[in-house]
């Protein structure tokens, strides 16, 4: 399976050339990381890739042996704004949208206990999540996507509210489910970026291979 975008354009009303002829393409196992300066388009470019935005023109394909899937149905994200149900348990939480993508309950509720486990938040299922703090809940959205059966993980900077430590772990978790999906991560951290098998930097409308 790929992620494959050609010629992509997208302005902002005071950004007519925003993004500007961006082609990328990521397969199964590949996790990029885009890069760039603050108001580069990195959000708006990961907005585009799960279909939250169209494109001016160009197209975003999710190809599976040549059947074009509707990429909206396939994507987990993790987002920079957390979205949880802070009145609800932390396994509840980890669960939401698992059962609607057809996860049976045994299969879900143990992969949910072995992410939570990967992102350091074992043994915390049944806490409500208001009373964990703004990092902790970021990992339950990070634990949420690993449960997913979904081929596509979009991350928008999912280490930004963690520590160099947490943030590894994190990481390691993350990358640990993205072995059998496509993943784009976009960060403004040198450390995760390094982590992914491509680095690609956003600038000028366009994205760029960095060469390490
Ligand atoms: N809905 C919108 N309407 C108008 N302009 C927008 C809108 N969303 C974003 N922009 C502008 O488009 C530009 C790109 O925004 P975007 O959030 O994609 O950048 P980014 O590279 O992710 O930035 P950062 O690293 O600061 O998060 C910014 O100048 C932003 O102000």
């Amino acid at each position: 399976m790929r992620l494959v975008t050609d010629a992509l354009t997208f302005a902002h009303p005071g950004h007519p050339t925003l993004l500007d002829g961006v082609h990328l393409d990521v397969r199964v196992g590949e996790s990029v990381a885009v890069v760039g300066p603050s108001g580069s388009g990195k959000t708006t470019l990961l907005a585009l890739l799960g279909g939250l935005l169209r494109p001016q023109s160009g197209r975003v394909v999710l190809d599976r042996g040549g059947e074009e899937l509707p990429v909206a149905e396939h994507v987990s994200w993790v987002l920079q704004t957390v979205n949880v149900l802070a009145d609800r348990s932390v396994i509840d939480n980890v669960l939401v949208g698992a059962f609607a993508d057809g996860l049976d309950r045994g299969t879900a509720a143990a992969r949910a206990r072995t992410a939570l486990a990967a992102v350091g938040l074992g043994g915390t299922d049944e806490r409500p999540v208001r009373t964990l703090s703004g990092g902790e809940a970021q990992r339950i959205v990070i634990a949420r996507a690993a449960v997913s059966d979904r081929p596509v993980l979009l991350a928008d900077e999912p280490t930004g509210q963690l520590d160099q430590d947490t943030s590894a772990h994190v990481m390691d978790a993350l990358l640990t489910s993205a072995a059998d999906k496509i993943t784009v991560v976009v960060t403004h951290d040198t450390a995760v970026a390094a982590r992914c098998s491509r680095v690609l930097v956003l600038g000028a409308g366009h994205l760029a291979t960095r060469t390490r």
